[in-house]
């Protein structure tokens, strides 16, 4: 027999349907349910392995609401559901589910779709269980290093890290010991600032008994506590200590876990973080189920008979320890920044690149996606193997298929030879559809069909190929308002979306400006030989006001032609570019100041005015190809180096 599914879904003729159907395919299903009510009571009953979802119940209860529950407790779900507006695509797709079927659907695509489901579940249940054996593993190996006490709960933030994301670990100790407080806040990837003892209240003006009464707070604390969003902002109104480091921090979710030594002591871990919704019910399980490693970690790192860091030390050496912050992550291959919002992408990364696993980047035009795929493929077990790199924006309509799949001598006109597609060139190794959202329709068919079975023919052929092909897509379209209004297919986007990796925009993370734009002056100094040395404090506040719609791309073709311009020395005055607003190129045109353009800037301007001339149309007759004189994949191409945005091409 195989898995026992329960539905939740409120109308009757629809889920007795669905029962007869699962039934008949070989599946035991252990009720109906047609509210989140009944469902949360018949869970408890049947203890069912897998749940199809319904979004709208009855009562005014949404399915929606009962997906936390159900991945705290490993259940698999996929929605079952008529409505595909973009909101409840977004909250649909927040609880991550493992599908999304849309109301009417065959009984095929149901069986499909359920069989990938099982196979994906089982797999990230394999996964799962192998990241917390490594993860206690490594929490016992921690206290059986040898060296000094301090070197070895040093290590703990960057094994922690890996499992449970935070920007401050704080491990509260009972109160009698010296050592009874250590915090960590995190400054870079895999580097920490440490504090001891009360060196965090001191730091955030904490009293004494204020700081006393918080951290007795996390001991006497019955089990674990998750507290996102507004729960998080209500401790902050009776505690002052959270105030403080809230305020010092900027945090925004935390998550605690009392623990008891082996002498019925308690100690807590507090796990905050500057990402909203951080921590889930997965978080604390993990945390529970490794309590006895935590626990015996804690106690040998405790049983040492001096105190956790017992040499006064030296403020100044620590300080200048943590603002030596290295631009370069060496294991990131070229990805440079610290914001904490490029670091959540790098324990992305960090995450997904060891498994098979689909991933889909996305963000805007610039900030990096295909720098993520390329570091995702070279940190994978097929880093040694092909990385294809296919740009879908700029696939010939009539030859997709066979670019993609390759084609048969004489398979049609023009077919002189045999051809190898890019999927069979990416075998072993990874493919990556950069641009996926500007896929046609009818290709998006052929390519769900291929993700699904990893098998195609030749055009022209009718002999299957097998193949072994990790996938990475990326887009910056927004792909769930691209299935909304039937431009992407629903099936497909759930086919790649299975790891998502979001790369905010380069003006959502100044932090990371300073540090990108020295790297590129040393870059650029280096490889045109001009001996300029840095950007002074004034041009740098010029850079982190702009707000950057070309991104990373921007910044590094920006700092190019500043070495360029400039030849030695440091850059003081930085021209920035002059289509920032229309408002101020009508200025400069009423007082008869012509902005001194580049090359590069003035051809960007020109094909964003024929752009605008053909409705954003590229190909076809009377397209913007058409009229510049170039073939539409050169044009897509420009488009991308010059950083022209989007929104100024249709097609
Ligand atoms: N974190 C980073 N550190 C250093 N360089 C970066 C970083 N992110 C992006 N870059 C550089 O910025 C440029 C643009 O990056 P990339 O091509 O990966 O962007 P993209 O998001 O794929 O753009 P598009 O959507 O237009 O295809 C590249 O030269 C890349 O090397």
């Amino acid at each position: 027999m195989k898995e026992n599914i329960l539905i939740v879904e409120d109308e009757f003729i629809v889920a007795n349907d669905l029962k007869i159907k699962l039934t008949k395919a070989g599946y035991s299903v252990c009720g109906i349910a047609a509210s989140v009510k009944e469902a949360e009571q018949l869970i408890e009953k049947h203890k069912p392995t897998w749940v199809l979802l319904d979004i709208f119940l009855l009562n005014d209860s949404k399915g929606t609401d009962l997906a936390p529950q159900l991945a705290a407790k490993n259940i698999g779900f996929i929605y079952i559901s008529a409505n595909t507006n973009q909101s409840v695509l977004e909250t649909a797709k927040a609880t991550q589910p493992y599908g999304f079927l849309v109301k009417p659907f065959r009984e095929k695509d149901l069986m499909i779709m359920l069989d990938i489901a099982l196979q994906k579940h089982q797999y990230n249940l394999q996964i799962q269980q192998q990241r917390e054996q490594i993860f206690r593993m490594q929490l016992e190996g921690l206290a059986h290093l040898t060296g000094p006490v301090n070197q070895k709960i040093g290590r703990l933030p960057s094994i922690v890290q890996s499992f449970i994301p935070f920007d401050l670990l704080r491990v509260v100790l009972p109160p009698r010991r010296d050592d009874d407080h250590f915090g960590f806040a995190r400054t870079g990837y895999e580097e920490y600032q440490t504090y001891i003892k009360n060196e965090l209240a001191a730091i955030c003006g904490i009293s004494g008994n204020d700081w006393t009464s918080n951290k007795i707070s996390f001991l006497e604390l019955d089990g674990g506590t998750i507290s996102n969003g507004i729960e998080y902002r209500k401790c902050l109104l009776d505690d002052i200590c959270e105030k403080r480091l809230n305020t010092q921090f900027r945090l925004v979710s935390r998550m605690s876990l009392n623990l008891r030594l082996k002498n019925g002591d308690h100690f807590a871990l507090v796990f905050y973080s500057k990402n909203e919704d951080s921590y889930t019910e997965n978080h604390l399980n993990l945390l529970r189920r490794s309590s006895p490693s935590l626990e015996s970690m804690m106690q040998l790192l405790t049983d040492n008979q001096h105190p956790v860091i017992a040499e006064p030390r030296d403020q100044s050496a620590r300080r200048s320890q943590a603002a030596k912050v290295s631009a370069e992550i060496p294991k990131f291959d070229g990805i440079i920044g610290k914001s904490t919002a490029l670091l959540s992408v790098l324990d992305q990364i960090n995450l997904v690149a060891t498994s098979p696993t689909s991933v889909l980047i996305t963000g805007e035009s610039g900030t990096g996606k295909e720098r993520v795929a390329q570091c995702i493929h070279k940190m994978s077990p097929r880093g040694k193997s092909p990385l294809v790199i296919v740009n879908c924006a700029a696939l010939p309509a009539n030859l997709i298929e066979s670019e993609l799949f390759g084609h048969e001598k004489g398979a049609f006109t023009g077919a002189i030879d045999r051809r190898v597609g890019k999927f069979e060139q990416a075998s072993g190794g990874t493919i990556f559809l950069d641009e996926i959202g500007e896929l046609p329709l009818d290709a998006q068919v052929k390519l769900l069909r291929v993700l699904q079975e990893m098998e195609f023919e030749r055009v022209g052929s009718n002999k299957s190929i097998k193949v072994d092909v990790r996938v990475i897509a990326a887009t910056n379209r927004n792909l769930e308002k691209e299935v909304s209004e039937g431009r992407f297919r629903l099936d497909l986007y759930y086919r790649l979306n299975v790891f998502p990796i979001f790369i905010p925009p380069l003006r959502e993370r100044k932090e990371d400006i300073g540090i990108l734009a020295k790297n590129f002056v040393e870059k650029f100094s280096l490889k045109t030989g001009r001996p300029v040395t840095g950007i002074s404090a004034a041009a740098l506040t010029q850079l982190k006001n702009y707000h950057w719609p070309g991104n990373i791309r921007e910044l590094e073709h920006l700092i190019e032609r500043q070495v360029l311009i400039k030849t030695e020395g440091l850059i003081e005055n930085i021209a920035l570019p002059q289509h920032q607003t229309e408002k101020n190129n009508q200025i400069d045109r009423q007082e008869g100041n012509i902005p001194l353009k580049t090359m590069e800037e003035m051809e960007a301007d020109y094909i964003v005015h024929v752009l605008k001339n053909c409705q954003g149309r590229i190909g076809g007759p009377g397209g913007a190809a058409e009229i510049l004189g170039m073939p539409p994949s050169t044009l897509h191409s420009r488009i991308k180096k010059l950083g022209i945005k989007r929104e100024f091409s249709a097609d």
